[in-house]
């Protein structure tokens, strides 16, 4: 509900990203306060709460959706777990921010959008954040005005220090390169069609059966081909940049966000730690704009269906990097709400 206009929010999942988001939400954010916190882990949800004014802690995630305080949730649990939270908000008319991805596999995402679709009216937001970021942003400006011509070439890199404890092969798709697919997606305003996924001796600093790094190939609906360099545990720093290679020109983000260092005998370049540093101002965008979105009663951003395009290339990603082979992407048709 609006107290005084104001929204309250319910973060469902308090660990690295849902106490991130807390705390923006509660610092960072105007027309919005975080009403709730829940996690399955309670002292996850205190810790993240604590502080906060008026703030209700659950340790089972739909208590939220009791509380008349809550008017709208921003879900940060792990990808499995969204579904059903996405389902509770649906059937009581929420608005909701849902961290990517927004469900792991192709067949949830479809029951989630079908369910909005029922409804006739966008209530989920999916947390695509790069489409937040300043640089993207830059990028998706120059490719819609045409000056460089057609783009036919995407070089990505994605860059983590380490990846968190229990990834698995698939999670390195699902969870992380899930983004670069996103990311072509609205860069191009292009379907991906096949994916081709080819894994070099891994690194022997990456965890033992992991796979880690592989170079991912994304082709497109209408010709364009995308290269993304996916190494999760670099061990140095996080990295995500982006060259667009148009007919008459390429542009390039990524490579300068940290400060520029000078000391005895060296000049260089910060690189920060993690996503929570280099994506810092497109979160703060990405929910700002979610909640002016939510107060005015209107959804914006990345949708529903993003976020099931993006599942059903995951599903081919995973196979492909099971295989080597190269795997087609097989998506339904959209319904109304979404075309
Ligand atoms: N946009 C980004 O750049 C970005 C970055 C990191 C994570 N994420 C996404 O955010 C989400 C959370 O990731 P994280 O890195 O914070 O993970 P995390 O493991 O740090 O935190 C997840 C939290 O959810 C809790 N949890 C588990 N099951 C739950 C359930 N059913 N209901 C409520 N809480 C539950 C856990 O106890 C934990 O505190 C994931 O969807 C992840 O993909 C996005
Ligand atoms: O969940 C995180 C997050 O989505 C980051 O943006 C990405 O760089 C990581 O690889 C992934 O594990």
């Amino acid at each position: 509900m609006t107290l005084r206009g104001i929204l309250g929010v319910a973060v469902v999942g308090a660990g690295r990203m849902g106490a991130d988001h807390v705390r923006r939400l509660d610092r960072a954010t105007s027309g919005a306060r975080v009403a709730a916190v829940a996690d399955v882990d309670r002292e996850r949800a205190e810790r993240a709460a604590d502080g906060v004014e008026d703030c209700a802690v659950h340790s089972e995630p739909l208590a939220v959706f009791d509380d008349p305080a809550v008017g709208a949730v921003l879900v940060a649990s792990p990808g499995p777990a969204h579904e059903e939270v996405l389902t509770a908000a649906l059937e009581r008319g929420l608005p909701v921010l849902c961290e990517k991805p927004l469900t792991p596999d192709p067949e949830s995402a479809l029951r989630v959008v079908r369910a909005e679709a029922a409804l006739g009216r966008r209530l989920v937001q999916v947390g695509f954040m790069r489409r937040y970021d300043a640089g993207f942003r830059k990028l998706k400006s120059l490719v819609d005005s045409g000056v460089q011509g057609r783009p036919l070439m995407l070089h990505f890199r994605h860059r983590n220090v380490s990846s968190p404890p229990g990834f698995t092969g698939p999670m390195t798709i699902r969870d992380s390169a899930v983004h670069e697919f996103d990311t072509v997606r609205w860069l191009l305003g292009q379907e991906i069609t096949a994916v081709t996924v080819v894994r070099p001796a891994a690194s022997s600093g990456a965890p033992e059966g992991l796979g880690d790094p592989q170079l991912l190939l994304l082709e497109t609906s209408r010709g364009a081909v995308a290269d993304v360099e996916l190494f999760l545990n670099c061990g140095f720093g996080y990295q995500v940049a982006c060259e667009v290679v148009s007919e008459r020109g390429t542009a390039r983000t990524g490579d300068e966000t940290g400060p520029v260092v000078e000391g005895p005998g060296a000049r260089c370049r910060e690189i920060p730690p993690d996503y929570l540093v280099r994506f810092a101002d497109a979160y703060d965008l990405q929910v700002q704009r979610w909640v002016d979105a939510a107060r005015r009663g209107t959804v914006e951003g990345p949708d529903c269906w993003d976020g099931y395009a993006a599942a059903a290339v995951c599903e081919a990603g995973v196979r492909a990097r099971e295989t080597g082979a190269r795997v087609a992407v097989e998506t339904e048709a959209p319904p109304d709400l979404y075309r």
